[in-house]
Order: C-alpha cells, then structure tokens, then sequence
C-alpha cells in the first residue's frame, strides 16, 4: 500500500516540522492550520536542527477537500487540549482506510480519537524532541531524539523512507514503556513553565533539578507497580534519572553534556501556553501520573500539588516566575 498521502492536522510547531521534514523526502504533506498560520507559510517554510542540518520548501501545501483524494494518514499534532474541538473537521477529512497518528504528550487524549473513529487504526507516536520557532516560518528541533510510532504493518516502508537525519523515525513494540519514558521527560514542563525560564537555565539550576527528580521518582513508582521496563531516551537510564538530577553542579555539568546541549532558547510546550494565557496539557502529563497512582494506591503528593499550581497559574490565581526555593516550598505544602 501506498503510504505517501499524508494528512498533518494542526500546523503548530510539531506539525509544521513534520510536514518540512516529510517534504524534504519527497513525501506528501498536507496541512490543516488556522488562515493566519497559511499566511504565515505563503513563501515557504524552513526545518532545521541542532547538528546544521537545513532545508527549505518553497511551496508547503495546505488541505483542501478535494474529491476522491486519498488520505492514507491523518497526524493529528494539536494539543491534547484541542483533541475534542478538531474532531468535527477530522470527521470531514478522514477515510475508512485512514490511519490517524495521534501525536500528543502524556497520556488519555487519543481516548476522544478512538471513540470517534471506531473503525480506523488510531496509533499513537512519541515526539521525543523539541521544537522552536527560530524566525517566522522556520522550525527548529533544539534537541536529541526521534519520532516513534506504535506499531504497524502498513507503516513499515513509510517510516523507512521518512527516517532521516533531520527527523529521526522508528516503530516500536513496546509502545507504552516508550510513553512512559517520555512522559518521564514532560514532569519537568510544568516546572518549566512555573519558572518561566527556558529549559537550559532550568537545568542548569539545582533547585529546579531537585523538584524534577522528586516527580520522577513518584513516575517510577508507578511504572515499577505496572511491571515496565522504560527504555533509555536520554544520554541516562530512566532508573537514573532523578539521580542524576539531585548531583550538585560541579559533577552534573560533567556528566549531563549532552542534557545541557539543548538551544538556550528552547521553551517546553506548557510553557507556550501558560504565556500565551492558553489551558496546558497539565492533566494528561503530571495529572495522567496522579491517576495511575491513586488506582494503584501509590503515593504522588509532588505531582498532585504541581498539578494544583499550574490550575492555579490557568485560573489567574498564580503568577509564573517561581523560584526553585518557592516552588519547593510551594509543593511541600502538602506534601
Ligand atoms: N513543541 C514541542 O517541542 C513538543 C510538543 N509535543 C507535543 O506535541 C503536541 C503538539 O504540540 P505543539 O506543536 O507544540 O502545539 P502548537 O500549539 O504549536 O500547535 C498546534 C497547532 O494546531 C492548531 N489547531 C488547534 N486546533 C485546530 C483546529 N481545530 N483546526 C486547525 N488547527 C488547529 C493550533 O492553532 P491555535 O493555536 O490557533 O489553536 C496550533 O497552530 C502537544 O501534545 C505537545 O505536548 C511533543 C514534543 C515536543
Ligand atoms: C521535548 C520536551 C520534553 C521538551 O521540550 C517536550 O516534549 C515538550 O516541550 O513538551
């Protein structure tokens, strides 16, 4: 089967790097966004990454229902949070054979997906790096990692084509350790976004650094009572982690290199939204960890509270730019 026909539903920063790096291998790309992001991509658009890797398409094409076209795959890339508006427009754009690759952080989002689309494959992918917007029309993958996709058959010689340097691509069979690994990675968003500072300096910053290993221990905890084996997705192994993370400066800046090569600019996603006055994805991320816990009866005081805070932040009630210091003392409250 032909897999090249590629719907990219929600041109933010992951489906517009999506849709430069599956152009630049000459595969299809159409994308669903707002009439100011067209305006935005009228005269091209350009995907790069931290190893110089650089391209630019000159004609990035928008979907428009024309009849009879076949859409082999929908990548839905909007925020969990707009997962339940889209599905009125994805009920028009997808086609009983569709795949639909649900692209979003964490955990639950895909539910609304599935429920809708009965009938279709509904896989899910792990974005495992981030993206900036450098200058308008141009997207940047600040740091490591890859896409990878849960599973199936009909995908095979698509990701075989699309892995490239500038977007790295697997399949995996062992789907939910690699969400797992990866929401590991997200407890630190809220954190991000409550420090109001990119994520370089946020992990320069002890403080910062010992509030991220106290949620991932309860992440662990979690993954442990579930029986999963998390995959290495970052220079360290899961289990290390917030070991790593609790090291003072002089031998974490030795032994975290790679963590710390990430683009100063860089922003976690929650933090673009908590700025822009935006609901985040708090609920599925640190909240997803919250839920497991209290189904499994484990304690999760550090990321229930943080969960708190970041309602808190969404209803007008908290201000971010916390200090390590009064972050903590804000999360020892109840913990
Ligand atoms: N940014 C990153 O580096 C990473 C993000 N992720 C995850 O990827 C997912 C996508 O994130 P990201 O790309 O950052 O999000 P963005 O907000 O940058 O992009 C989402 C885009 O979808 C648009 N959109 C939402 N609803 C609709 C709709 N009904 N019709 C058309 N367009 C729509 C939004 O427009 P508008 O804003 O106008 O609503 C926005 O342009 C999230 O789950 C995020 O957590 C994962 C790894 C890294
Ligand atoms: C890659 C990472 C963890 C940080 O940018 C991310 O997924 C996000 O910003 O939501």
């Amino acid at each position: 089967m032909n897999t090249n026909h590629n719907i990219i539903f929600g041109a933010g920063l992951i489906g517009g790097y999506l849709a430069g790096a599956f152009s630049a291998r000459g595969l299809s790309a159409l994308l669903v966004g707002r009439s100011k992001t067209q305006s935005a991509l009228a005269n091209g658009l350009t995907v790069s990454d931290m190893t110089g890797n650089q391209v630019t398409i000159d004609n990035i094409e928008f979907y428009s229902a024309i009849e009879h076209q076949q859409i082999d795959t929908l990548w839905l890339t909007v925020k969990c949070t707009a997962v339940e508006a889209s599905l009125i427009d994805l009920k028009d754009i997808v086609q009983p054979d569709t795949i639909i690759i649900c692209c979003q952080n964490g955990f639950g989002s895909d539910h609304l997906v599935r429920q809708a689309f009965p009938n279709n494959v509904v896989l899910n992918a792990v974005v495992g790096f981030n993206v900036a917007e450098h200058a308008p029309a141009h997207l940047h993958r600040s740091t490591d990692g890859k896409l990878i996709i849960e599973y199936h058959k009909r995908l095979e010689a698509f990701i075989a084509k699309v892995d490239s340097p500038l977007l790295p691509t697997a399949s995996s069979h062992h789907f939910v350790a690699d969400q797992w690994a990866k929401l590991q990675l997200n407890l630190a968003n809220p954190v991000n976004a409550l420090a109001n500072i990119p994520v370089k300096s946020m992990t320069e910053d002890p403080g910062y650094r010992r509030i991220i290993a106290q949620l991932m221990d309860e992440l662990l905890l979690v993954t442990d009572a579930l029986n999963l084996k998390l995959p290495k997705v970052t220079a360290a192994p899961a289990r290390m982690l917030p070991k790593l993370m609790r090291l003072p400066n002089w031998i974490f800046n030795r032994l975290a290199q790679k963590m710390l090569a990430i683009d100063p600019s860089a922003r976690t996603s929650m933090w673009w939204d908590l700025s822009q006055g935006k609901p985040s994805e708090i609920n599925y991320l640190n909240g997803a960890v919250v839920h497991q816990a209290k189904a499994l009866n484990l304690p999760c005081p550090y990321n229930r509270k943080i969960v708190e805070l970041v309602h808190r932040v969404e209803a007008g009630e908290l201000a971010l730019g916390l200090s390590a210091d009064a972050l903590m003392t804000a999360l020892n409250e109840s913990a």
